[in-house]
């Protein structure tokens, strides 16, 4: 359903954790988003390139049982087309979107519903917040990548994710295939996050995602990390000295996050996220 005209786009990312952002308020733009079209748009050499597509369209068309809670969904795609529950930095960004085009009012939090339910998010001038509400902590199981294997934890952000802490990052090496998990643990595939410990309450991490491979950062998967390795330090929100929120600093390639987990169960994720590029695609 390509325009003749084409249709817009803009380009923007959260610590490098880029996408493109197709508006499509009623959804007659692009109908059923296909995942040719999606990955045609995420190619880095022949498309506009990108770790995923956000389009941005009302609830009330995408997915009418959220319309009373959020006005804007979220409807997240990795690169291969693939769809996905949620997306941490995609979020942080289709905010930044809504309220530079003045459909979200900044002074308030802005709820937007996902595949995993509404989500609110707040703005503070460059820093944006997700609640990306309560992780579910969930057994361990092996990830390898060629001849080496990791125990990792598994955490659910409402999208999986598999985290193994390690010694060194440069362990997982290149990263070109996904690594091996167990399939009967993550029947849809999994997010991997390999993760050192920097200093205290200070993290860092590479990941690679389900259906975009190596990324420079991941929003749920810092989140995941933060989790895994806050109970691996013996923490948790009122454990803590004074027994109030849990706050990390994680360093992913491509910036630096915060994550904060609080006493009421909630993780926040905290960074930039920036809109680059708009214009117009036949793509
Ligand atoms: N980069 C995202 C996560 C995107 C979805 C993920 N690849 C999946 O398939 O679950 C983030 O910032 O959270």
């Amino acid at each position: 359903m390509a325009e003749p005209g084409g249709y817009p786009f803009l380009k923007g990312h959260g610590t490098e954790n880029d996408f493109v952002l197709l508006p499509d308020h009623d959804g007659s733009v692009h109908g059923e988003l296909h995942a040719t079209r999606v990955r045609a748009l995420c190619n880095r050499r022949a498309g506009i390139g990108g770790d995923g597509v956000l389009r941005v369209i009302r609830t009330a068309v995408q997915d009418p049982s959220q319309a009373d809670r959020a006005e804007w969904f979220m409807d997240y795609r990795n690169s291969d087309g693939s769809p996905s529950e949620m997306c941490g930095n995609g979020i942080r960004l289709f905010a930044r979107h809504l309220v530079d085009e003045g459909l979200a009012d900044p002074h308030h939090p802005v709820p937007v519903a996902t595949r995993d339910g509404v989500k609110t998010i707040t703005v503070d001038g460059d820093l944006i917040t997700a609640d990306l509400g309560s992780p579910k902590v969930l057994g361990e199981s092996m990830v390898a990548v060629g001849d080496r294997s990791w125990p990792a934890r598994h955490v659910d952000m409402g999208n999986p994710h598999a985290v193994a802490l390690v010694e060194d990052l440069a362990d997982a090496g290149p990263l070109l295939d996904p690594p091996v998990h167990d399939p009967d643990v993550y029947p849809h595939g999994v997010n991997v996050e390999f993760v050192v410990a920097r200093g205290e309450r200070h993290i860092a991490m590479r990941v690679h995602e389900r259906g975009s491979g190596e990324t420079r950062s991941c929003g749920t998967g810092a989140c995941a990390a933060m989790v895994a390795a806050a109970l691996a330090d013996g923490l948790h929100p009122g454990m803590a000295v004074g027994g109030g929120d849990v706050a990390y600093r994680v360093d992913v390639p491509g910036g630096r996050l915060t994550v904060t987990w609080t006493t009421e169960d909630h993780v926040l994720l905290t960074g930039p996220a920036v809109v680059v590029a708009r214009g117009t695609t036949h793509l």
